[in-house]
């Protein structure tokens, strides 16, 4: 018979304390990942939340440096036993590995792909000259000048932060003619009927990790990193950990102009080959870095790390470093 502590006291076991930041996005995302562990461990979750400097400041601190600071508030509860789990947007964790804590599962992957939010139904092609666009991504901005320059649309790239009500706010204000925001963010929200087009990766590269969720817990409680392992989707990990691996060999932080992704190839019957794409560019697009490799579906998340190594250093042959000097809009 089955014997796990778990199991022989299922009903009587302690709740597990899944920190979470309480905006609508962070609630909605802890919320998955707390249906998720009940799952997995039958036991009760209940979410703490943890309130940040950057919350119950102004909400500009949400992307200015704001990711680091929330991550690392989360990760203190966990290293204090304040918590037992967390969950991040795998695209706000920095790429080192931090002591003491295991990222011990990435769950199955949303769409990874950016959406535009503009007024009137349009999509970015319908975009009017000199559209004014919101994002407080270089990233974004970088790609969405240089798609623009490519078919003579002069448009207007315009710093934005905030949450995501913020921001959609914007174009509902009619202070900015569109936004760009994840459409993992807008489905997890039940928003994405608002999005005006799903952005074309080959137009407009995601994060590294846009759209999976990062579970993360002591790296001493190996008992539940085990249990939590039941809810990792080899797959999505495979693909995150070659886009995360690039990010590093680039050097580059998390608000550098850096996309990235990887995605599995098949031929109707199976998966044959992961093939991973990246790009660096200046934030007016005039110069891209784009590039991307295709090899055997990796064995492990290392064979995935080795992938994103060879196309940094592709990149890097390829000047990307000098365009990474610009961090901030
Ligand atoms: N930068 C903030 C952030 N971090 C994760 C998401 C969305 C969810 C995800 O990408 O998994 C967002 C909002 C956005 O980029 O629109």
């Amino acid at each position: 018979m089955n014997a796990t502590p778990s199991a022989a006291t299922s009903g009587g076991a302690p709740a597990l304390r899944l920190g979470t930041r309480r905006s609508a996005l962070a609630m909605a995302q802890s919320g998955l990942v707390a249906d998720l562990v009940r799952e997995v461990t039958g036991r009760p979750v209940e979410l703490v939340e943890i309130t940040t400097f950057g919350d119950t400041s102004r909400e500009h601190l949400a992307q200015i440096g704001g990711a680091g600071v929330f991550v690392s508030a989360l990760r203190e509860a966990l290293l204090r036993g304040e918590i037992d789990l967390a969950v991040h947007s795998l695209k706000d964790l920095p790429t080192a590995e931090p002591e003491g804590l295991a990222l011990a599962a990435v769950p199955r992957r949303e769409d990874p792909r950016d959406a535009l939010i503009a007024r009137d139904g349009l999509t970015f092609a319908q975009l009017p000259p000199g559209s004014r666009i919101g994002t407080g991504s270089p990233r974004r901005a970088a790609q969405l000048n240089a798609w623009a320059r490519s078919f003579g649309l002069d448009i207007d790239t315009v710093p934005i932060r905030g949450n995501v009500d913020t921001r959609i706010g914007y174009v509902r204000s009619g202070r900015l003619d569109a936004v760009v925001l994840a459409a993992a963010g807008l489905i997890r929200l039940g928003r994405i009927g608002e999005a005006t087009e799903l952005l074309d990766v080959d137009h407009v590269l995601p994060a590294p990790g846009q759209g999976a969720l990062a579970v993360e817990c002591a790296a001493s409680n190996v008992a539940l990193a085990a249990r939590l392992a039941e809810i990792d989707d080899p797959s999505t990990r495979v693909a995150v950990t070659a886009e995360r691996s690039l990010l590093a060999a680039l050097e580059a932080g998390c608000s550098a102009p850096v996309g990235a992704l990887a995605d599995l190839l098949g031929d109707g019957q199976a998966v044959t080959e992961m093939r991973l794409r990246g790009v660096v560019g200046t934030l007016d697009g005039t110069t891209l870095v784009q590039l991307s490799t295709t090899g055997p579906v990796p064995a492990s998340p290392s064979q995935a790390a080795d992938l994103g190594r060879v196309l940094a250093a592709e990149m890097l042959a390829k000047g990307a470093a000098g365009l990474m000097g610009e961090r901030a809009l």
